[in-house]
């Protein structure tokens, strides 16, 4: 069965993917995708049954995937990950930065705890996988593929600040990597998604979700098989020459400026 693509069969044979948050949603999209082109694929995230239910479906259709258990807000289970990933299966070759989240509420309502816990996630955990893939791949003279999934920014995000602030953070810092380590055959992408139907979205106010798309000059909301296909494009031989860049998966999100009302 599997995700309609328009990739190549076995585009991806021979190549390591760890995907975090790839048990869900469009990460799990993403593992789907990867794995059925070929890749094998890792998926990391909190929780061990959701981790383990995937890699079981993924298996069944004979994808090569395997799970590790770990909190990226954590570094000591970040520097662990690749550890396994490096005993196991030596080494990987893309890193997929999907695991992230927040929670919608105006910036009055938003305490210094809830704020850090937001950028710890997206931002500081981000980073901390980001630099140890990064560490792996440079020791062992290997090149290496990185995507970031981020938010749409658009011009402001009134009742996300905290999320907003920590996914331009990662968006230029998708930009500065991909200085430092193109010269180590690293590439720093990131794709900003609009809003993708998925169980992450349940917590949103489904009237305020439903104003949005209505408004988008693509009106629906979008797949995580659309999201998966931009990032086979990126991890691709068609993106080797693209680095430092954001892809906008959105519906043309982006040029409308903020429209949430908080
Ligand atoms: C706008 C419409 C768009 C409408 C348009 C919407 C477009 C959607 C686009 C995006 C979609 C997605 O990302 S979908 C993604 C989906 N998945 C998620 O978002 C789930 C991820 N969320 C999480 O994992 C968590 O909520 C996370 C944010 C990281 C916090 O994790 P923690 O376990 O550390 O959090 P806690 O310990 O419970 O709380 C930490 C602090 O945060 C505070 N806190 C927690 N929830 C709070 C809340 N609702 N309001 C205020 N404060 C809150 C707590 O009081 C704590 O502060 P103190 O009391 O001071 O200690
Ligand atoms: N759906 C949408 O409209 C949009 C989503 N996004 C972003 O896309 C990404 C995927 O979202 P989506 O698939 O919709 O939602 P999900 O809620 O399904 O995905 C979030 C994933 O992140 C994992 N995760 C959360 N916290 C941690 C942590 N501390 N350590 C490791 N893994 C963690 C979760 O797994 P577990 O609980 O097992 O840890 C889960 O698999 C997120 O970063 C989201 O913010 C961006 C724009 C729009």
């Amino acid at each position: 069965m599997g995700q309609e693509t328009i990739f190549a069969p076995q585009l991806f044979k021979g190549k390591t993917a760890l995907i975090t948050g790839g048990g869900t949603g469009i990460g799990l999209a993403i593992s789907q995708l990867l794995g059925q082109l070929g890749a094998h694929v890792i998926l990391v995230s909190r929780t061990a049954e959701t981790l383990e239910k995937a890699v079981t479906d993924l298996r069944s259709e004979n994808i090569q995937a395997d799970f590790i258990p770990a909190n990226i807000r954590k570094e000591q289970e970040v520097e662990e990950v690749f550890e396994k990933v490096s005993e196991r299966w030596g080494g990987c070759d893309f890193l997929i930065n999907n695991a992230g989240g927040q929670f919608a509420a105006p910036a009055l309502d938003i305490s210094a705890n809830g704020f850090r816990a937001v950028v710890d996630l997206n931002l500081q955990g981000t980073w901390q996988m980001s630099s140890a893939f990064a560490r792996m791949l440079i020791e062992n003279g290997r090149a290496g593929r990185i995507i970031n999934i981020v938010l749409c920014l658009k011009s402001g995000m009134p009742g996300m600040v905290h999320a907003a602030a920590a996914r331009a953070g990662v968006v230029n810092m998708t930009k500065t990597l991909a200085y430092e380590w193109g010269s180590h055959g690293i590439n720093v992408n990131a794709i900003a998604p609009g809003t993708i139907e998925t169980s992450g979205l349940q917590q949103y106010d489904s009237n305020q979700l439903e104003q949005s798309i209505n408004r988008l000059p693509i009106s629906r909301m979008g797949k995580p098989e659309e999201v998966a296909e931009a990032a086979a494009y990126l991890l691709s031989p068609a993106g080797s020459y693209i680095t430092g860049t954001t892809l906008e998966i959105d519906g043309g999100e982006h040029l409308m400026g903020a429209t949430n009302q908080v």
